[in-house]
């Protein structure tokens, strides 16, 4: 276990045992199946013209920073990103290096309107149907911790419940295994899991190698406009954007100045 990434994974692993023993798959199933239609989450991303298509992030901490936001309310922060003019919501339920809870999701859920990227590290069929009882309109599949049969499996399984995935990829040979999948939304993650370091230049350089029948989301490491402009010049068309507006105050006024 010496990078990050594997360490999340084999912790989240280890838990899986416990959680199924609690909740077994057909009560579950039977969650999943009783909660309200998924919101289309690239159809919201899709309908946003003549300015950027945010991702807004609902994050309190991460592996690299540490606490990032210490007043920490998630419905009123779901609601600021609403005004600012965000397109989806992403939120963090991985516990142990972000800080997350999957009640967080469920709360901001009932709080909007908008559809929601469950954010977690999913790695086993039963964390799908979990992120679908939660009420994920949407989940992320991370290819860097998955294998292309599982992806595959993942991604079957999240389509059955109605559900879109991004899936994320951060260099060459992810993007390959990635675009032998059916969805559209191919995340380029500007900061790679194993190192934590961030550059730009790795959407630069993927977004260029992506089919034009797909939908280039850049991730991580985005802090201003210009970011989100020269990005979007790379061939990015929507942006997740967690830390620069979680260290703000005015959650809705740091969306509105990012996406104009
Ligand atoms: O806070 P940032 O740098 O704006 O990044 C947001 C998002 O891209 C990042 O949280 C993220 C991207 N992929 C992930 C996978 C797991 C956990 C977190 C992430």
């Amino acid at each position: 276990m010496s990078d990050t990434l594997s360490e999340i994974v084999a912790y989240k692993r280890s838990q899986l045992e416990t959680k199924k023993r609690k909740m077994p798959l057909p009560i579950l199933e039977a969650k999943a199946a009783g909660q309200q239609a998924p919101r289309g989450f690239r159809a919201a991303l899709m309908a946003v013209h003549g300015r950027h298509a945010l991702i807004g992030e609902i994050k309190k901490a991460s592996p690299s920073k540490g606490l990032i936001r210490q007043d920490f309310d998630v419905p009123k922060i779901a609601r600021a990103y609403v005004n600012g003019g965000a397109a989806c919501l992403s939120v963090l339920t991985e516990d142990k290096w972000f800080q997350g809870a999957d009640e967080n999701l469920q709360i901001a859920r009932q709080s909007m309107h908008l559809p929601i990227l469950r954010k977690d590290f999913l790695v086993d069929a039963y964390q799908i149907t979990e992120s679908r009882a939660l009420g994920a309109d949407a989940v992320l599949l991370i290819m860097a911790a998955l294998n292309s049969y599982e992806a595959r499996d993942l991604e079957m399984m999240a389509r059955d419940h109605g559900m879109d995935v991004l899936v994320e990829v951060h260099d060459e040979a992810e993007l390959e295994e990635a675009l032998k999948l059916k969805t559209p939304l191919i995340g380029i993650n500007n900061r790679d899991l194993k190192t934590l370091e961030v550059k730009l230049e790795t959407t630069e350089r993927l977004a260029r190698q992506v089919p034009g029948d797909r939908m280039v989301v850049a991730e991580s490491g985005l802090s201003s406009r210009s970011d989100l402009d020269r990005l979007k010049a790379a061939g990015a068309s929507a942006f997740l954007i967690g830390e620069t507006i979680m260290r703000q105050e005015d959650v809705g006024a740091a969306t509105k100045a990012l996406i104009g």
